[in-house]
């Protein structure tokens, strides 16, 4: 079975005024924390999701790239035109490209979850749903289209039509922490710093 690896990295970072995905974190830009993660798990291929205006920051990376003719439609949209140009893929590990502490074991962990009664497969912490780092089947693009043709544009209206199964994660578990804000950048660099 053919599993994609998927870095959302087309974003506004409207919350945040600059992107993102390009502030360093331990040395490398911080979309990398999610693009290592999928790698170390060999998915195939890696296709890192982005806009015209910010192409040109991943040049050097020998991913597959999406260009979204239509920027800022959001992750449904997003996953919608993945699944689309890789008709190839059963299963797409979606990941957003602003989590710090995205990493290989939580990847790995999630894969053993993959059945074919399934259509997506989505991390649970302290009730919070996390379709933002979460596996998505090809048997979902029927529903997402029909979601976007109503303009229903987002991942929790996904998960309420199609079969999910939903991992348990613990409440100390920081993988799901993410970058909205400066003060979030601020508050995440500051505990990296008293770590060190
Ligand atoms: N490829 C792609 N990724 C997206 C899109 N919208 C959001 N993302 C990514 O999804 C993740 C979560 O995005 P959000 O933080 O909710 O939205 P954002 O647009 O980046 O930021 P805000 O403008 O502050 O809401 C980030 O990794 C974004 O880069 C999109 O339209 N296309």
């Amino acid at each position: 079975m053919k599993i994609a690896g998927v870095v959302l990295a087309g974003g506004q970072s409207s919350r945040y005024g600059q992107p993102k995905m390009f502030e360093l974190f331990a040395g490398q830009p911080l979309y990398k924390n999610s693009l290592i993660a999928l790698q170390h798990s060999r998915l195939e291929p890696l296709i890192i999701a982005t806009n015209a205006s910010l192409q040109k920051k991943f040049a050097e990376e020998h991913t597959q790239m999406i260009i979204e003719k239509q920027p800022h439609q959001g992750p449904l949209s997003a996953l919608q035109n993945i699944m689309t140009n890789f008709p190839d893929n059963e299963w797409f590990f979606v990941v957003a490209s602003d989590m710090p502490y995205m990493n290989a074991d939580f990847v790995q962990t999630m894969l053993t979850y993959i059945d074919d009664r399934y259509d997506a497969i989505v991390p649970k912490q302290d009730s919070r749903l996390q379709p933002l780092a979460a596996l998505y089947r090809r048997t979902a693009l029927p529903i997402a289209n029909l979601l976007i043709q109503q303009n229903k544009r987002s991942m929790k209206a996904l998960l309420d039509q199609v079969r999910v199964c939903y991992v348990e994660f613990e409440e100390e578990n920081s993988t799901f922490i993410n970058i909205n804000t400066q003060l979030d950048w601020a508050q995440t660099v500051k505990k990296e710093s008293n770590y060190e």
